[in-house]
C-alpha cells in the first residue's frame, strides 16, 4: 500500500488555485494513486454548515478563528486522517495557512491563539506525540490581490472576505509570506501572475521533484 500524502493549495481569493486542484488530482490517478479531493472550510457536512456560517454572517474576529478551527477538527477526523491512513493523495483547498493569512494577516487576530488552536486541532494518534498533522506539500499560489480581484470581478456574488478591500488582502499576503518564511521547507511558491498554462508547469514540477510523481 502506499503512504498517504497529503498536499494543500493556498493563496488569496481569486490567485487561480482551484483551478489547478483537479488537474493535479488527475495527473496522481493516472500515475494508481487513489485521490481524495476536499476543501477548507468545508469537506464534511457539519463543516460545510461552519462554512456557509463563516462565509457569510456576521461575527466578532474570535467566533470566525474558532468556527474555522471547528470545521477542520470534523474535516481531520472524518475525512483527512482516514484517508492518509488508506493511503491516499489527499488535496485540500486551503488549510490552517488560511486561517494564519486570513485571520492573523487580514483580521489582526492574535497569533499565539491561532497557534494553540494549531497545536489542539491537529494533534492526532497517527503521529508521534508532539508531532501535529500539516500538509507534506503547500503551494502557495501568490498574486497581486488587484489581479485577483479583477479574475473575480462578476464571476460570482461576494462573500465576507472575497468583498474586503485590496489592503485586507495585502495583509493576507503579508501572513502567508510569514508562514512560508518559517516553514520553507513545506512550502512551493507558485508565480500565479501568469497564464494557466505556466502556473500548471511550476504546480507539476513542484511535485515532481519532490519525487511523488514521474
Ligand atoms: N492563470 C490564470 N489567469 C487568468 N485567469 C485565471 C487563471 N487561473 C484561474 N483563472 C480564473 O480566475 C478565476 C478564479 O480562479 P479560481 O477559482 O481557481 O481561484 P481560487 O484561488 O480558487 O479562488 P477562491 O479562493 O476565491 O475560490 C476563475 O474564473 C478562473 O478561471
Ligand atoms: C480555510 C480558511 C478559509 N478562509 C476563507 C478564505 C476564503 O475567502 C474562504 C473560502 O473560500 P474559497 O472560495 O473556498 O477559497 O474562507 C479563512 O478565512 N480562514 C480559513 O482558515
Amino acid at each position: 500500500m502506499s503512504q498517504g500524502l497529503f498536499i494543500s493549495f493556498e493563496g488569496i481569493d481569486g490567485a487561480g488555485k482551484s483551478t489547478h486542484v483537479e488537474g493535479l488530482a488527475q495527473a496522481f490517478r493516472a500515475a494508481g494513486r487513489n485521490v481524495t479531493v476536499t476543501r477548507e472550510p468545508g469537506g464534511t457536512p457539519l463543516a460545510e454548515q461552519l462554512r456557509a456560517l463563516a462565509l457569510n454572517a456576521p461575527m466578532d474576529p474570535l467566533t470566525e478563528a474558532l468556527l474555522m478551527f471547528a470545521a477542520r477538527r470534523d474535516h481531520l477526523g472524518q475525512v483527512i486522517e482516514p484517508a492518509l491512513a488508506r493511503g491516499d493523495v489527499v488535496l485540500c483547498d486551503r488549510f490552517t495557512d488560511a486561517t494564519f493569512a486570513y485571520q492573523g494577516g487580514g483580521r489582526g487576530f492574535d497569533l499565539a491563539v491561532l497557534s494553540q488552536l494549531e497545536r489542539w486541532v491537529q494533534s492526532t494518534p497517527a503521529l508521534p506525540a508532539g508531532t501535529l498533522r500539516q500538509p507534506a506539500l503547500t503551494l502557495w499560489f501568490e498574486v497581486a490581490p488587484e489581479v485577483a480581484a479583477q479574475r473575480l470581478a462578476g464571476a460570482r456574488a461576494p462573500d465576507r472576505f472575497e468583498s474586503q478591500p485590496a489592503e485586507f488582502f495585502r495583509r493576507v499576503l503579508r501572513g502567508y509570506e510569514a508562514r512560508a518564511q518559517a516553514e520553507a521547507g513545506r512550502f512551493a511558491r507558485i508565480d500565479a501572475d501568469r497564464p494557466r498554462e505556466q502556473v500548471w508547469d511550476q504546480v507539476i514540477l513542484a511535485v515532481r521533484s519532490r519525487g511523488w510523481l514521474a
